[in-house]
C-alpha cells in the first residue's frame, strides 16, 4: 500500500505501539515522550547518535527498566513490562549486543539454554530437530548443531541468537547492533536473515548504527536525537538528510546559514533605502 507522501504504508496489523514514553534515572532524561509503532512483518530501524536513548527504550521493552512516564501497548493491549520474563511471555524477544551464547557448549545446547525446566522440556532428539527447524526456517548456514559456539563465525553466532529468540515464538524481536564488527559477507548473511524474521510475519525493532545496513533492510527509520523523536523515514531517504536528523545538524547548520543569509539580505535591503 502506498500513503499519501508516496512510501510504502505498513499493511501488517499494529503489533507494538508506545505513546508518551518517557524514562528517567535520577536528573538525567534518557526519553521524553517517545512515540513508536511496529507493524507485522516490518522491520523498524532505530537510529541515533552515542546517548541518543536506543538502548534505554529497548531494555523498556525487554522489562529491564520500567518507563517513567506513557503507555505500550503490546498485540492491541496495554502492557506492563515489570521484568524481563513477563516481556518474554508476552512474545517480544530480545537479542543484546553480546548475545549471550555459551562458548562452550553446543548450537542445540545454546538454542535451549535456560528453557529446559519449561514446558518445552524435550528430550536430546526433540531438541536437536527443532534446532534445525528453527535454522532451517531462517535459512541458515550453520554447518552442525553438535558444534561448540566458539567455532562458529560471528554471523553464525548471531544466527543462533535470532534462532534462540524465535524459540517462543515471539510477535516482536528486538535487535542491538546485529551487524556490529561483521565483515561484508557476514553482514550480507544477517541481513537476509532479519528479512527472513519479517517474512514470517513479525515485526522486527532493529538498532544500527549503521545507515548502509538500515537502508538496505529497513521499511521505515525512526530517528532518535537527545532522547525525543526526530523524525521518521524511509530506506529511499538521503545519506545527508538521515545524518542531519541524527546529529541536529539541520537546525544547527542548515538553519544557521539561513538566518545569516536573511540578516545579509536585510542589510543590503536597508543599505539601500
Ligand atoms: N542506568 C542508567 N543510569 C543513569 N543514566 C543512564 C542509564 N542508562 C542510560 N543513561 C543515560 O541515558 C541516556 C541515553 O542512553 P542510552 O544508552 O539509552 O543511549 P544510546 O542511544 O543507546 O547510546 P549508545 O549508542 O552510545 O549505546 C544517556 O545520557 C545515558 O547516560
Amino acid at each position: 500500500m502506498i500513503d499519501a507522501s508516496g512510501q510504502r504504508a505498513p499493511t501488517g496489523e499494529l503489533v507494538l505501539s508506545l505513546q508518551g514514553v518517557s524514562k528517567h534515572f535520577g536528573a538525567v532524561s534518557a526519553l521524553t515522550d517517545i512515540n513508536l509503532d511496529v507493524h507485522a512483518g516490518e522491520v523498524v530501524a532505530l537510529v541515533g547518535d552515542n546517548g541518543a536513548g536506543k538502548s534505554t527504550l529497548v531494555k523498556i521493552l525487554a522489562g529491564v527498566h520500567q518507563p517513567s512516564a506513557g503507555t505500550i501497548t503490546f498485540a492491541g493491549k496495554p502492557v506492563t513490562l515489570s521484568d524481563p520474563a513477563t516481556a518474554l511471555d508476552l512474545g517480544i524477544a530480545t537479542v543484546f549486543q553480546d548475545l549471550a551464547l555459551c562458548e562452550n557448549l553446543d548450537v542445540v545446547a545454546n538454542i535451549f539454554l535456560g528453557r529446559e525446566l519449561s514446558p518445552l522440556k524435550l528430550d536430546e532428539t526433540a531438541m536437536e530437530v527443532r534446532a534445525w527447524t528453527l535454522l532451517n526456517e531462517l535459512a541458515a548456514r550453520i554447518p552442525s548443531v553438535r558444534i561448540p559456539i566458539a567455532s562458529l563465525s560471528g554471523g553464525q553466532r548471531q544466527t543462533v541468537a535470532i534462532a534462540r529468540s524465535l524459540l517462543l515464538e515471539p510477535k516482536l524481536i528486538m535487535l542491538d547492533e546485529p551487524t556490529a564488527a561483521l565483515g561484508v559477507a557476514q553482514t550480507a548473511e544477517v541481513l537476509n536473515l532479519i528479512e527472513r524474521v519479517r517474512d514470517k510475519g513479525l515485526g522486527v525493532l532493529m538498532i544500527s548504527h549503521n545507515m548502509e545496513d538500515v537502508r538496505a533492510v529497513a521499511d521505515r527509520i525512526v530517528v532518535l536525537r537527545l532522547g525525543r523523536n526526530n523524525g521518521i523515514f524511509y530506506p529511499d531517504t538521503s545519506n545527508q538528510e538521515l545524518v542531519s536528523a541524527i546529529t541536529g545538524a539541520t537546525e544547527n547548520a542548515v538553519s544557521r546559514r539561513a538566518g545569516r543569509r536573511q540578516a545579509q539580505q536585510e542589510q543590503r535591503e536597508g543599505g539601500q533605502l
